[in-house]
């Protein structure tokens, strides 16, 4: 469920006469997603979407976000290019909420990740950092190391009732991460997505039939961090299997693509299993929050946070960058 709020046809046609899009020919609510209220739209100029920005999205950020997508679009990156209003703005205001249009993408994103959607999956996560590169805007990662103890407070009234002992476990795990973290300066910084999940990535067959990337979506994670974290993003929500087991040809095939394009320093490789400690602890942390915050019966579904201490065991037993690809 992702449409919070309702947008009637009148308000839209009111809405969309701020643009040069022409008439409304067809729109719908977009089920899939969790934050915020998307609508595919199709107008006399294409198809689009439209995002209304809901309450966890603080709208002093999204000029950040937007000019982001529409920096990297112009680079050439396959993302999201915000549309102008006849005005020159893209955040604009519509019900109530900020919203914007954003150009629609073409593809799927996989339900069963292959081995074949790794190689051009770092390829194009390479080619997104390339091309940030230039890009002025910065917005900290609030929910990077810093942000996590606070998380963990947050969950501990009720995260044992999730697993007996998960609290305890965590303090541990998360006491060795941060010792581990690397020190400012000593790996590049960049702009990164953040939230690289399947879901936030489409493909389409090549010629030959191998999937290539047609789209990047969701920016509302990105910030500016360390470029290898989004790396341990990857290794973490695309290399598991269904029974829990780390697929080191996945893992391979990702870090190999993203080097072609963006040499790893020998740092970031050393440092790879400790970011992807951390980047596990930060996604089990924010899908606990969710559980012990959420009523079992609200409309967004609930996602599992012991998927990730699962992942977090793995590698915490990590010893070498070899044994996760790297
Ligand atoms: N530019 C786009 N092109 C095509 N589909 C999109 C686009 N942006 C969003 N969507 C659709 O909307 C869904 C939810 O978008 P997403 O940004 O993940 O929402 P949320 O931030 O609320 O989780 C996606 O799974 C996809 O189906
Ligand atoms: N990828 C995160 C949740 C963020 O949801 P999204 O729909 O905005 O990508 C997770 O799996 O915990």
């Amino acid at each position: 469920m992702a449409v919070y709020t309702e947008v009637t046809d009148e308000a839209l046609r009111a809405f969309l006469a701020d643009y040069e899009l022409g008439g409304l020919i067809a729109f719908r609510g977009i089920a899939e997603g969790v934050e915020n209220s998307n609508y595919a739209l199709r107008t006399e100029r294409g198809d689009f979407v439209l995002t209304l920005y809901e309450k966890r999205v603080d709208p002093a950020e999204l000029p950040y976000f937007l000019g982001l997508m529409e920096h990297l679009a112009q680079a050439g990156l396959a993302c999201p290019t915000p549309v102008r209003g006849r005005d020159g703005e893209a955040l604009r205001a519509l019900c109530g909420r900020p919203a914007a249009i954003c150009t629609f993408l073409e593809g799927v994103w996989p339900r069963r990740v292959r081995p074949e959607h790794l190689a051009p999956l770092g390829d194009s996560l390479a080619r997104l950092h390339a091309a940030s590169g230039d890009f002025a805007g910065r917005r900290p990662n609030a929910l990077g190391p810093q942000g996590w103890a606070p998380l963990l407070e947050a969950c501990r009234g009720r995260g044992d009732e999730v697993q007996a002992g998960l609290m305890a476990e965590l303090d541990g795990h998360l006491g060795a991460i941060l010792a581990a973290w690397p020190a400012a300066g000593a790996l590049p910084v960049g702009q990164i997505h953040a939230d690289l999940f399947p879901d936030n990535v489409f493909f389409l067959p090549d010629a030959a039939g191998q999937p290539r990337v047609s789209g990047i979506i969701d920016f509302y994670f990105a910030c500016t961090d360390l470029l290898a974290y989004d790396i341990a993003v990857c290794l973490n929500a695309w290399c598991f299997e269904a029974d829990g087991a780390f697929n080191l040809t996945k893992a391979r095939a990702l870090i190999g693509a993203y080097a072609a394009v963006r040499p790893l320093a020998p740092a970031e490789r050393l440092a790879l299993p400790a970011l992807c400690r951390g980047a596990a602890i930060r996604f089990l942390l924010t899908r606990l929050y969710d559980w012990t915050h959420t009523p079992a019966d609200a409309l967004v579904t609930r996602k599992d946070p012991l998927e990730y201490l699962r992942k977090l065991r793995f590698f915490a037993q990590v010893e070498s960058p070899g044994a996760i690809g790297a």
